[in-house]
């Protein structure tokens, strides 16, 4: 509930006297305003006749009234708000004897003479009966604080239910207000009952000998009046609560004054303390850039944290004593009261939705809302969808679509509703982890090829580009099938089995000098690239492998199908049998199946369990083929791409570039491709000079010929 700002009401009222001041106190007629005469205060002794004068102004002056008319003045407001679900607090702040306790709770022996808190009780309970639309329940606490201690004048009432067990401490609840934790809530539903509890109250509060008033109290009083109320009318309209705080503090006069001493002295002590942190929060309160308000240097500011600074409607009499001899407590009293009125408060209603009502209420809405929905298909001529939550069956239907979707042999899936959307997604997520799961086991699995790619990574050839997942010729293999040594040598069979044909295919025969590439091929493969050959024939091995397994495995779920649909159609006859003859029950009228029924839905279960297992390890197999033919192709691909560059290397180059990639020359032969070769060729020749040229050739031939007689 939005809240607006508002100002602590401040209200003065003087207690009768028949030495009013009125040389020095002068009340003005707009009855807000009090003019005060005063000796300025004497310095070191010396004695200051000066008279200064001081004018405060507020929201009401109560001079001369009756008690109704104060309660009219002051808290008839409070107490409308109070049952509409506002908070509200009344204070009575003053010196000793000026009247406090007579406006708070007035002379008890008296009804003329009662109080605001009789009168507020008795308001609280007629508009309880008024209000006929609502129903109210009224709880009554009564708390005093005596020397920081707090205590329970109603605890020796049974009745009463306290808010959580234990000592009594004051909290902080999570939406910014105070409740004290232990206190005893008692329900009233008169104001009888009320009166009782505190009359009870009254009696239960500390009485100090004083030498200013016999009957002073020396302690603060907090009696809280607890509403909550709830419509008659509308079952789910939210119900309100809200707290009364009427507070009664204790005197506020100079501890010099008192002429006390012992227990007395330290309870004036006390209370001067409190009194004097509760000025210092309101100072605080009214200090716009002051961040933190020090509510918990006291229980009095700490137990009205929320109606200093909350939600609440707040008002605040200032009781003075209207005779010479009280000037300076008066003067003290009124300015005081004029900081208070500074004090702002963000009064608000405490509304509450109880949760089993909010429950029925979404109910409600999401029957709206579904009714609404239908209304719309029915309207745009659409089949009514579904907008329950997805059966189990429903689920499988939609994992089964998804994978034939998946498998292609499905062409698309008709979308029917958000619901089925959406596990339509986690479908095929579980279908992209189930994939990678499986990619994950094979790449454990082909550990060894990805090892020997390291190898070939080793071996230093960067500029090759070739980050593949295969073998690489190992360095033996490369020493023993130099270009040259291979040059002019009789084509040996293939004895590693069968060439693809895109390997074949790739090589243009050409048996001009240099030698036919198809004949090359076929050597490189015994020779320098008799390793990757080795691996790519692995591969495909493995590969036939699992195309033969992917192909059973097809043959296994079509035939599986066929029982499934074969079982189904029995099952179906046997049911459109049984409903023509009529259903037949047991002893105690279950429907029973006929034995052929019973055997026959327990088939086919089986057979739709075997089924879906076997499409689950259909779709790992297939996951599997595609892995292996991926790592053929790279291997066909690397086999392929060395060739290029062996035969290049071995039939293509001049001799004196030959000299330089041969061992031991500047640039390692292998896979660059031949026109950066040459390139690089050349750099290398320049760089060296002229002379480098026949160096290289003459090693060269040297080398060659310590090999040919090896
Ligand atoms: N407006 C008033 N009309 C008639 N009598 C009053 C009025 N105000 C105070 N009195 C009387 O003055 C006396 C002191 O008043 P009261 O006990 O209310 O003072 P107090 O401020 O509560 O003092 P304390 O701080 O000790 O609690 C009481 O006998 C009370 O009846």
């Amino acid at each position: 509930m939005s809240a607006h700002s508002s100002e602590v009401k401040v209200f003065v009222r003087t207690r009768p006297t028949a030495c009013f001041a009125q040389d020095l106190i002068e009340y003005l007629p707009d009855k807000q305003t009090v003019n005060v005469r005063h000796r300025r205060e004497s310095r070191k002794g010396v004695v200051n006749n000066q008279m200064s004068s001081w004018s405060f102004k507020l929201d009401g002056v109560m001079h001369n009234m009756s008690q109704e008319e104060v309660y009219q003045s002051v808290a008839h407001s409070v107490v409308l708000r109070a049952l509409e679900g506002y908070n509200g607090t009344i204070m009575c702040f003053g010196q000793t004897g000026a009247g406090k306790t007579y406006t708070m709770t007035g002379a008890t022996e008296s009804y003329q003479q009662r109080g605001i808190i009789p009168r507020a009780l008795q308001e609280v309970f007629y508009e309880v009966e008024q209000r006929v639309d609502h129903t109210f329940s009224v709880f009554l606490s009564f708390l005093e604080i005596y020397n920081e201690t707090l205590v329970d004048l109603l605890a020796s009432i049974k009745r009463g239910r306290a808010v959580q067990g234990g000592a009594l401490t004051i909290v902080e609840d999570p939406g910014g207000g105070v409740s004290v934790k232990g206190l005893t809530l008692h329900p009233v539903h008169n104001e009888e009952e009320a009166f009782n509890l505190l009359f009870e109250g009254e009696m239960n509060r500390i009485i100090g000998e004083h030498a200013l008033n016999k009957n002073s109290s020396r302690s603060h009083c907090i009696f809280t009046i607890h509403i909550e109320s709830r419509s008659r009318t509308l079952s789910d309209a939210p119900y309100v609560t809200s707290k009364l705080n009427l507070v009664d503090l204790a005197g506020s006069e100079r501890l010099s004054k008192t002429g006390s001493e012992g227990q007395v002295q330290r309870e004036a002590l006390y209370i001067n303390r409190s009194l004097s942190f509760l000025e210092q929060a309101i100072i605080a309160l009214t200090d716009r850039r002051r961040e933190h308000v020090p509510f918990r240097q006291s229980k009095l500011t700490h137990s009205l944290k929320d109606s200093l600074g909350g939600n609440c409607n707040t008002v605040l009499v200032a009781n003075i004593y209207g005779e010479a001899a009280q000037i300076e407590e008066t003067l003290s009293t009124l300015r005081f009261a004029t900081r208070m009125k500074c004090v702002r408060t963000q009064p608000s209603i405490n509304e509450h939705i109880d949760p089993a009502l909010q429950v029925r209420r979404l109910q409600k809405e999401i029957q709206l809302l579904k009714q609404e929905l239908s209304l719309h298909d029915t309207l745009a001529n659409r089949a009514v969808v579904p907008n329950e939550s997805l059966s189990d069956r429903q689920v499988d239907e939609i994992k089964s679509q998804v994978q034939r979707y998946l498998a292609g042999t499905l062409d698309e899936i008709t979308i029917v509703s958000i619901r089925q959307i959406q596990e339509m997604f986690t479908q095929f997520k579980k279908a992209v982890e189930q994939e990678q799961k499986v990619k994950e086991q094979l790449s454990q699995k082909y550990s060894l090829v990805e090892k020997s790619e390291n190898t070939v990574g080793s071996v230093g050839e960067v500029e090759s580009g070739f980050g593949l997942g295969l073998a690489a010729p190992s360095q033996k293999h490369t020493q023993a099938s130099s270009p040259n040594k291979s040059k002019g040598k009789k084509i040996k069979e293939n004895k590693g089995g069968t060439v693809n044909q895109s390997e074949t295919d790739a090589l243009t025969p050409n048996c001009d000098s240099p030698p036919c590439k198809f004949e090359a091929f076929e050597d490189f493969k015994l020779g320098r690239g008799s390793e990757i050959n080795r691996i790519l024939k692995e591969n495909k091995g493995v590969l036939l492998e699992r195309m033969d397994q992917l192909h059973k495995l097809t043959q296994a779920i079509n035939s599986c199908k066929r029982d499934i649909d074969h079982m189904s159609s029995e099952l179906q006859l046997c049911r459109e049998q049984r409903q023509s003859q009529g259903q037949f029950v047991g002893e105690k009228g279950e429907p029973v199946l006929e034995e052929a029924e019973l055997i026959l839905l327990v088939g086919l279960r089986e057979k739709k369990d075997q089924y879906r297992q076997s499409y689950e390890e259909l779709l790992s197999t297939k996951a599997e083929v595609r892995y292996c033919q991926h790592l053929v192709d790279q291997c066909r691909i690397r086999l392929l791409t060395e060739f290029e560059s062996w035969y290049n290397e071995s039939f293509l180059l001049p001799e004196e570039v030959q000299t330089i990639f041969s061992e031991g020359g500047p640039i390692r032969p292998g896979l660059i491709p031949v026109d950066k070769a040459l390139n690089l060729v050349s750099q290398t020749l320049l760089a060296e000079g002229p002379s480098a040229v026949s160096f290289y050739n003459a090693h060269n031939r040297t080398v060659q010929r310590v090999r040919n007689t090896q």
